[in-house]
Protein backbone atom coordinates (compact mmCIF):
# COMPACT_ATOMS: atom_id res chain seq x y z
CA UNK A 1 0.00 0.00 0.00
CA UNK A 2 0.35 3.63 0.05
CA UNK A 3 3.07 4.94 2.43
CA UNK A 4 2.05 7.67 4.61
CA UNK A 5 2.84 9.78 7.51
CA UNK A 6 1.36 12.05 10.20
CA UNK A 7 3.38 14.20 13.23
CA UNK A 8 6.82 13.06 13.08
CA UNK A 9 7.42 11.61 9.71
CA UNK A 10 10.42 9.93 11.37
CA UNK A 11 8.28 8.22 13.71
CA UNK A 12 8.49 4.89 13.89
CA UNK A 13 10.58 4.37 9.99
CA UNK A 14 14.39 3.44 9.98
CA UNK A 15 16.34 5.52 7.71
CA UNK A 16 17.80 3.57 4.85
CA UNK A 17 22.31 3.75 4.31
CA UNK A 18 22.63 3.98 0.80
CA UNK A 19 24.83 1.92 -1.14
CA UNK A 20 26.62 4.96 -2.77
CA UNK A 21 27.94 6.35 0.05
CA UNK A 22 29.14 2.75 1.22
CA UNK A 23 30.65 2.18 -1.44
CA UNK A 24 32.95 5.35 -1.55
CA UNK A 25 33.49 4.43 1.97
CA UNK A 26 34.52 0.72 0.59
CA UNK A 27 36.78 2.05 -2.12
CA UNK A 28 38.60 4.70 -1.13
CA UNK A 29 38.85 4.50 2.85
CA UNK A 30 39.26 0.99 3.83
CA UNK A 31 42.31 0.09 1.87
CA UNK A 32 44.18 2.83 2.80
CA UNK A 33 43.21 2.54 6.84
CA UNK A 34 44.87 0.03 9.21
CA UNK A 35 42.44 -3.09 10.15
CA UNK A 36 41.41 -1.48 13.79
CA UNK A 37 40.35 1.91 11.57
CA UNK A 38 39.22 -0.17 8.81
CA UNK A 39 36.39 -2.09 11.04
CA UNK A 40 35.50 1.47 12.20
CA UNK A 41 35.14 3.19 8.54
CA UNK A 42 32.75 -0.24 7.94
CA UNK A 43 30.43 0.60 10.92
CA UNK A 44 30.03 4.34 9.63
CA UNK A 45 29.10 3.64 6.04
CA UNK A 46 26.14 1.57 7.88
CA UNK A 47 24.72 4.88 9.44
CA UNK A 48 22.13 6.33 7.14
CA UNK A 49 23.22 9.55 5.34
CA UNK A 50 21.59 11.41 2.89
CA UNK A 51 21.78 10.68 -0.98
CA UNK A 52 21.82 14.01 -2.68
CA UNK A 53 20.85 14.82 -5.58
CA UNK A 54 23.51 17.24 -6.82
CA UNK A 55 22.84 16.78 -11.42
CA UNK A 56 19.62 15.81 -13.19
CA UNK A 57 21.77 12.65 -14.13
CA UNK A 58 21.81 10.81 -10.28
CA UNK A 59 18.27 11.18 -9.92
CA UNK A 60 18.32 7.27 -11.98
CA UNK A 61 20.55 6.26 -8.61
CA UNK A 62 17.74 7.52 -6.21
CA UNK A 63 15.42 4.79 -8.24
CA UNK A 64 18.25 2.41 -7.66
CA UNK A 65 18.25 2.87 -4.14
CA UNK A 66 14.11 2.66 -3.88
CA UNK A 67 14.47 -0.48 -5.55
CA UNK A 68 16.60 -1.92 -2.62
CA UNK A 69 14.58 -0.26 0.38
CA UNK A 70 11.82 -1.22 -1.61
CA UNK A 71 13.63 -5.33 -1.25
CA UNK A 72 14.78 -4.72 2.00
CA UNK A 73 10.93 -3.11 3.24
CA UNK A 74 9.30 -7.13 1.40
CA UNK A 75 11.96 -9.36 3.79
CA UNK A 76 10.39 -7.08 6.85
CA UNK A 77 11.80 -3.77 7.05
CA UNK A 78 10.46 -0.35 7.81
CA UNK A 79 12.92 1.58 5.85
CA UNK A 80 12.38 5.18 4.61
CA UNK A 81 14.19 6.77 1.87
CA UNK A 82 16.61 9.98 2.31
CA UNK A 83 17.26 12.26 -0.32
CA UNK A 84 18.42 16.20 -0.53
CA UNK A 85 17.03 17.81 -3.85
CA UNK A 86 19.77 19.99 -4.89
CA UNK A 87 19.98 21.24 -8.41
CA UNK A 88 18.53 24.93 -8.50
CA UNK A 89 19.95 27.27 -11.06
CA UNK A 90 22.35 29.75 -9.93
CA UNK A 91 23.27 26.81 -7.26
CA UNK A 92 25.43 28.15 -4.45
CA UNK A 93 25.22 31.55 -5.02
CA UNK A 94 26.95 33.20 -2.90
CA UNK A 95 29.95 31.26 -3.18
CA UNK A 96 32.13 28.92 -6.13
CA UNK A 97 32.24 25.42 -4.71
CA UNK A 98 29.58 24.13 -4.93
CA UNK A 99 27.91 25.90 -8.63
CA UNK A 100 25.45 23.15 -9.89
CA UNK A 101 24.80 22.22 -13.88
CA UNK A 102 21.82 24.95 -14.48
CA UNK A 103 21.95 29.02 -14.64
CA UNK A 104 19.19 31.44 -15.17
CA UNK A 105 20.86 32.80 -17.75
CA UNK A 106 20.55 29.55 -19.98
CA UNK A 107 16.50 28.68 -18.98
CA UNK A 108 17.78 26.66 -15.97
CA UNK A 109 14.44 27.28 -14.10
CA UNK A 110 12.54 25.18 -16.97
CA UNK A 111 15.52 22.56 -16.88
CA UNK A 112 14.71 22.87 -12.99
CA UNK A 113 11.30 22.23 -13.35
CA UNK A 114 12.19 18.73 -15.81
CA UNK A 115 14.55 17.91 -12.65
CA UNK A 116 11.83 18.08 -10.34
CA UNK A 117 9.60 16.68 -12.29
CA UNK A 118 11.98 13.51 -12.68
CA UNK A 119 12.01 13.12 -8.79
CA UNK A 120 7.94 13.23 -8.46
CA UNK A 121 7.82 9.97 -11.09
CA UNK A 122 10.42 8.28 -8.93
CA UNK A 123 8.64 8.82 -6.08
CA UNK A 124 5.40 7.89 -7.78
CA UNK A 125 6.50 4.76 -8.69
CA UNK A 126 7.26 3.73 -5.45
CA UNK A 127 4.58 5.19 -3.50
CA UNK A 128 5.38 2.27 -1.43
CA UNK A 129 8.15 3.72 0.35
CA UNK A 130 8.40 7.03 2.83
CA UNK A 131 10.30 9.32 1.12
CA UNK A 132 12.36 12.20 3.58
CA UNK A 133 13.50 15.43 1.70
CA UNK A 134 15.62 17.88 2.56
CA UNK A 135 14.99 21.10 -0.16
CA UNK A 136 17.45 23.26 -1.70
CA UNK A 137 20.51 23.92 0.81
CA UNK A 138 21.60 27.27 1.13
CA UNK A 139 18.78 28.56 -1.58
CA UNK A 140 16.50 30.43 0.67
CA UNK A 141 19.36 31.27 3.13
CA UNK A 142 21.21 33.07 0.20
CA UNK A 143 18.44 35.64 -0.62
CA UNK A 144 18.27 36.28 3.31
CA UNK A 145 21.68 37.76 3.28
CA UNK A 146 23.21 38.07 -0.32
CA UNK A 147 20.97 39.80 -2.56
CA UNK A 148 24.39 41.66 -2.91
CA UNK A 149 25.89 39.26 -4.44
CA UNK A 150 25.34 39.40 -8.19
CA UNK A 151 24.42 35.24 -8.89
CA UNK A 152 22.18 35.77 -5.75
CA UNK A 153 19.88 38.71 -7.20
CA UNK A 154 20.08 36.97 -10.52
CA UNK A 155 18.86 33.86 -9.23
CA UNK A 156 16.15 35.43 -6.76
CA UNK A 157 13.09 34.86 -8.90
CA UNK A 158 14.39 31.36 -10.08
CA UNK A 159 15.16 30.43 -6.06
CA UNK A 160 11.64 30.93 -5.20
CA UNK A 161 9.74 29.99 -8.30
CA UNK A 162 11.88 26.60 -8.00
CA UNK A 163 10.93 25.81 -3.95
CA UNK A 164 7.80 26.83 -4.82
CA UNK A 165 7.16 24.42 -7.53
CA UNK A 166 9.51 21.73 -5.90
CA UNK A 167 7.33 21.60 -2.88
CA UNK A 168 4.05 21.91 -4.97
CA UNK A 169 4.78 19.33 -6.95
CA UNK A 170 6.20 16.82 -4.20
CA UNK A 171 3.49 17.39 -2.06
CA UNK A 172 2.73 13.16 -1.88
CA UNK A 173 1.12 11.16 0.12
CA UNK A 174 4.72 9.54 0.42
CA UNK A 175 6.56 12.52 0.65
CA UNK A 176 8.00 14.64 4.05
CA UNK A 177 9.75 17.71 2.92
CA UNK A 178 12.21 20.22 5.21
CA UNK A 179 13.34 23.52 3.70
CA UNK A 180 17.02 24.01 4.18
CA UNK A 181 17.04 27.04 6.87
CA UNK A 182 20.95 27.43 6.86
CA UNK A 183 22.19 27.58 10.51
CA UNK A 184 22.47 29.60 13.64
CA UNK A 185 25.43 31.30 12.55
CA UNK A 186 24.00 32.16 9.80
CA UNK A 187 20.43 33.08 10.09
CA UNK A 188 20.15 33.19 13.95
CA UNK A 189 21.52 37.15 14.02
CA UNK A 190 18.51 39.62 15.40
CA UNK A 191 19.00 40.90 11.49
CA UNK A 192 18.76 38.25 9.79
CA UNK A 193 16.15 35.50 11.82
CA UNK A 194 12.82 37.81 11.62
CA UNK A 195 13.44 38.64 7.54
CA UNK A 196 14.06 34.62 7.32
CA UNK A 197 11.23 33.38 9.04
CA UNK A 198 9.04 35.88 6.30
CA UNK A 199 10.89 34.33 3.80
CA UNK A 200 10.18 30.58 4.24
CA UNK A 201 6.98 31.58 5.38
CA UNK A 202 6.39 33.28 1.90
CA UNK A 203 7.84 30.42 0.20
CA UNK A 204 5.94 27.87 1.65
CA UNK A 205 2.63 29.96 0.85
CA UNK A 206 3.92 30.23 -2.83
CA UNK A 207 4.16 26.71 -3.09
CA UNK A 208 0.42 26.25 -2.38
CA UNK A 209 1.09 25.30 1.69
CA UNK A 210 1.56 22.24 1.12
CA UNK A 211 0.94 19.78 4.03
CA UNK A 212 4.33 17.37 3.51
CA UNK A 213 6.37 19.96 4.17
CA UNK A 214 6.85 19.39 7.92
CA UNK A 215 9.15 22.17 8.16
CA UNK A 216 12.58 23.11 8.06
CA UNK A 217 16.20 21.64 8.20
CA UNK A 218 19.14 23.51 9.90
CA UNK A 219 23.03 23.19 10.01
CA UNK A 220 23.12 21.42 6.83
CA UNK A 221 27.21 20.84 5.90
CA UNK A 222 27.91 22.73 8.88
CA UNK A 223 29.31 22.44 11.93
CA UNK A 224 27.21 24.06 15.21
CA UNK A 225 26.37 22.43 18.03
CA UNK A 226 22.83 21.16 19.15
CA UNK A 227 23.37 22.96 22.36
CA UNK A 228 26.31 24.33 23.73
CA UNK A 229 26.92 25.51 27.58
CA UNK A 230 28.43 28.35 26.60
CA UNK A 231 28.89 30.82 23.51
CA UNK A 232 32.16 30.08 21.37
CA UNK A 233 34.06 33.39 20.53
CA UNK A 234 33.48 32.50 17.25
CA UNK A 235 29.89 33.50 17.60
CA UNK A 236 30.49 37.36 18.29
CA UNK A 237 27.13 37.95 20.46
CA UNK A 238 25.08 36.10 18.15
CA UNK A 239 22.18 35.02 20.78
CA UNK A 240 21.07 32.01 18.66
CA UNK A 241 24.83 30.73 19.09
CA UNK A 242 23.52 26.91 19.07
CA UNK A 243 21.34 25.06 17.05
CA UNK A 244 18.83 24.32 19.66
CA UNK A 245 18.37 28.52 20.39
CA UNK A 246 18.40 29.24 16.93
CA UNK A 247 15.44 26.75 16.59
CA UNK A 248 13.19 27.57 19.84
CA UNK A 249 13.55 31.41 17.99
CA UNK A 250 12.52 31.11 14.72
CA UNK A 251 9.72 28.44 15.41
CA UNK A 252 7.24 31.30 17.29
CA UNK A 253 8.27 33.79 14.24
CA UNK A 254 6.78 30.71 11.53
CA UNK A 255 4.06 30.18 13.39
CA UNK A 256 3.12 34.03 13.83
CA UNK A 257 4.15 34.08 10.21
CA UNK A 258 1.28 31.31 9.45
CA UNK A 259 3.72 28.71 9.02
CA UNK A 260 3.86 25.96 11.48
CA UNK A 261 7.13 24.03 11.90
CA UNK A 262 9.21 21.09 12.87
CA UNK A 263 13.28 21.13 12.41
CA UNK A 264 15.99 18.49 11.73
CA UNK A 265 19.44 19.18 12.75
CA UNK A 266 22.44 18.02 10.90
CA UNK A 267 24.65 16.07 13.53
CA UNK A 268 27.14 14.67 10.97
CA UNK A 269 30.09 16.79 11.87
CA UNK A 270 29.29 18.56 14.52
CA UNK A 271 30.80 15.73 17.25
CA UNK A 272 33.29 18.70 18.36
CA UNK A 273 33.05 21.19 19.94
CA UNK A 274 33.79 24.54 20.11
CA UNK A 275 35.18 24.32 16.49
CA UNK A 276 38.34 25.00 15.62
CA UNK A 277 36.88 27.78 13.48
CA UNK A 278 38.58 31.65 13.17
CA UNK A 279 35.37 33.12 11.99
CA UNK A 280 32.24 31.68 12.20
CA UNK A 281 31.58 32.02 8.34
CA UNK A 282 34.28 29.57 7.57
CA UNK A 283 32.31 27.04 6.15
CA UNK A 284 35.00 24.63 3.73
CA UNK A 285 36.48 21.72 4.99
CA UNK A 286 36.72 22.83 8.58
CA UNK A 287 39.69 21.34 10.48
CA UNK A 288 39.20 19.20 13.93
CA UNK A 289 35.58 18.14 13.23
CA UNK A 290 34.23 14.45 14.06
CA UNK A 291 31.36 13.08 13.27
CA UNK A 292 28.46 13.32 15.48
CA UNK A 293 25.77 12.08 17.40
CA UNK A 294 23.95 9.53 15.24
CA UNK A 295 20.50 9.97 13.23
CA UNK A 296 17.77 9.97 15.91
CA UNK A 297 14.44 10.88 16.98
CA UNK A 298 15.64 11.29 20.55
CA UNK A 299 15.97 14.71 20.34
CA UNK A 300 14.79 15.91 23.83
CA UNK A 301 13.17 19.00 22.27
CA UNK A 302 9.50 18.91 21.05
CA UNK A 303 10.47 20.78 17.62
CA UNK A 304 13.25 18.87 16.44
CA UNK A 305 12.28 16.04 14.63
CA UNK A 306 15.16 14.13 14.04
CA UNK A 307 19.46 14.78 14.28
CA UNK A 308 20.19 13.09 11.15
CA UNK A 309 23.24 12.94 9.13
CA UNK A 310 21.90 15.04 6.47
CA UNK A 311 26.33 15.94 4.73
CA UNK A 312 27.82 12.52 3.81
CA UNK A 313 31.12 12.87 5.86
CA UNK A 314 33.84 12.56 3.45
CA UNK A 315 32.35 14.27 0.88
CA UNK A 316 34.43 17.59 0.03
CA UNK A 317 32.52 21.17 0.85
CA UNK A 318 34.81 22.21 -2.07
CA UNK A 319 38.37 22.24 -3.65
CA UNK A 320 41.42 24.35 -2.27
CA UNK A 321 43.19 24.34 -5.63
CA UNK A 322 43.20 28.12 -6.96
CA UNK A 323 43.51 27.15 -10.36
CA UNK A 324 40.49 24.47 -10.34
CA UNK A 325 37.13 25.14 -11.50
CA UNK A 326 34.60 26.21 -8.63
CA UNK A 327 37.32 27.21 -6.68
CA UNK A 328 36.42 29.42 -3.66
CA UNK A 329 39.16 30.60 -1.01
CA UNK A 330 36.92 29.87 1.66
CA UNK A 331 38.69 26.37 1.30
CA UNK A 332 41.90 27.57 1.29
CA UNK A 333 41.52 29.54 4.45
CA UNK A 334 43.70 28.65 7.68
CA UNK A 335 40.99 26.94 9.28
CA UNK A 336 40.23 24.51 6.00
CA UNK A 337 42.14 20.77 5.48
CA UNK A 338 44.33 21.13 2.43
CA UNK A 339 44.76 19.81 -0.19
CA UNK A 340 41.01 19.82 -0.91
CA UNK A 341 39.28 18.13 -4.17
CA UNK A 342 36.12 19.55 -6.09
CA UNK A 343 32.88 19.40 -4.00
CA UNK A 344 30.83 16.56 -3.45
CA UNK A 345 34.02 14.01 -4.50
CA UNK A 346 35.92 11.85 -1.70
CA UNK A 347 38.12 13.87 0.85
CA UNK A 348 39.89 10.67 2.29
CA UNK A 349 41.83 13.28 4.98
CA UNK A 350 38.68 14.82 5.64
CA UNK A 351 36.81 11.14 6.45
CA UNK A 352 39.99 10.01 8.31
CA UNK A 353 39.57 13.43 10.40
CA UNK A 354 35.95 12.37 11.00
CA UNK A 355 36.62 9.37 11.90
CA UNK A 356 39.05 9.97 14.58
CA UNK A 357 37.44 12.94 16.00
CA UNK A 358 33.79 11.35 16.06
CA UNK A 359 31.99 11.73 19.09
CA UNK A 360 30.71 9.63 20.20
CA UNK A 361 33.60 7.60 19.33
CA UNK A 362 33.44 4.77 16.42
O1 LIG B 1 28.38 40.87 14.93
N1 LIG B 1 27.25 40.93 14.36
O2 LIG B 1 26.22 41.50 14.86
C1 LIG B 1 27.12 40.32 13.08
C2 LIG B 1 25.91 40.37 12.41
C3 LIG B 1 25.79 39.78 11.16
C4 LIG B 1 26.92 39.18 10.59
O3 LIG B 1 26.81 38.70 9.33
C5 LIG B 1 26.58 37.33 9.21
O4 LIG B 1 27.81 36.63 9.43
C6 LIG B 1 27.67 35.22 9.26
C7 LIG B 1 28.99 34.54 9.57
O5 LIG B 1 29.24 34.72 10.94
C8 LIG B 1 27.25 34.90 7.83
O6 LIG B 1 26.99 33.51 7.77
C9 LIG B 1 27.69 32.77 6.79
O7 LIG B 1 27.11 33.06 5.53
C10 LIG B 1 27.71 32.30 4.46
C11 LIG B 1 27.05 32.71 3.16
O8 LIG B 1 27.25 34.09 2.99
C12 LIG B 1 27.52 30.80 4.71
O9 LIG B 1 28.25 30.14 3.67
C13 LIG B 1 27.61 29.01 3.08
O10 LIG B 1 27.80 27.93 4.00
C14 LIG B 1 27.20 26.71 3.52
C15 LIG B 1 27.37 25.66 4.60
O11 LIG B 1 26.79 26.18 5.80
C16 LIG B 1 27.89 26.28 2.23
O12 LIG B 1 27.29 25.09 1.74
C17 LIG B 1 27.76 27.39 1.19
O13 LIG B 1 28.50 27.04 0.04
C18 LIG B 1 28.30 28.70 1.76
O14 LIG B 1 28.07 29.76 0.86
C19 LIG B 1 28.10 30.41 6.05
O15 LIG B 1 27.75 29.05 6.36
C20 LIG B 1 27.51 31.29 7.14
O16 LIG B 1 28.18 31.04 8.36
C21 LIG B 1 25.99 35.62 7.46
O17 LIG B 1 25.76 35.44 6.07
C22 LIG B 1 26.11 37.10 7.77
O18 LIG B 1 24.87 37.73 7.59
C23 LIG B 1 28.14 39.08 11.28
C24 LIG B 1 28.24 39.68 12.53
MG1 LIG C 1 28.43 23.61 -0.14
Amino acid sequence: GTATWSGNPFSGVSLWANSYYASEVSASAIPSLSPAMASKAAEVAKVPSFMWLDTASKVPLMGQTLDDIRKANQAGGNYAGIFVVYDLPNRDCAAAASNGEYSVDDDGLDHYKAYIDSIVAQVTNHSDILNILVIEPDSLANLVTNLNDQKCQQGQDAYMAGVAYAISQLNLPNVAMYLDAGHAGWLGWDANIQPAAQLFAKVWQQGGSPSQVRGLATNVANYNAWTISSAPSYTQGDKNYDEKLYINALAPMLTQSGFPAHFIIDTSRNGVQPTKQNQWGDWCNLIGTGFGVRPTTDTGDPLADAFVWVKPGGECDGTSNSSAPRYDYHCASADALQPAPQAGTWFEAYFEQLLTNANPPF
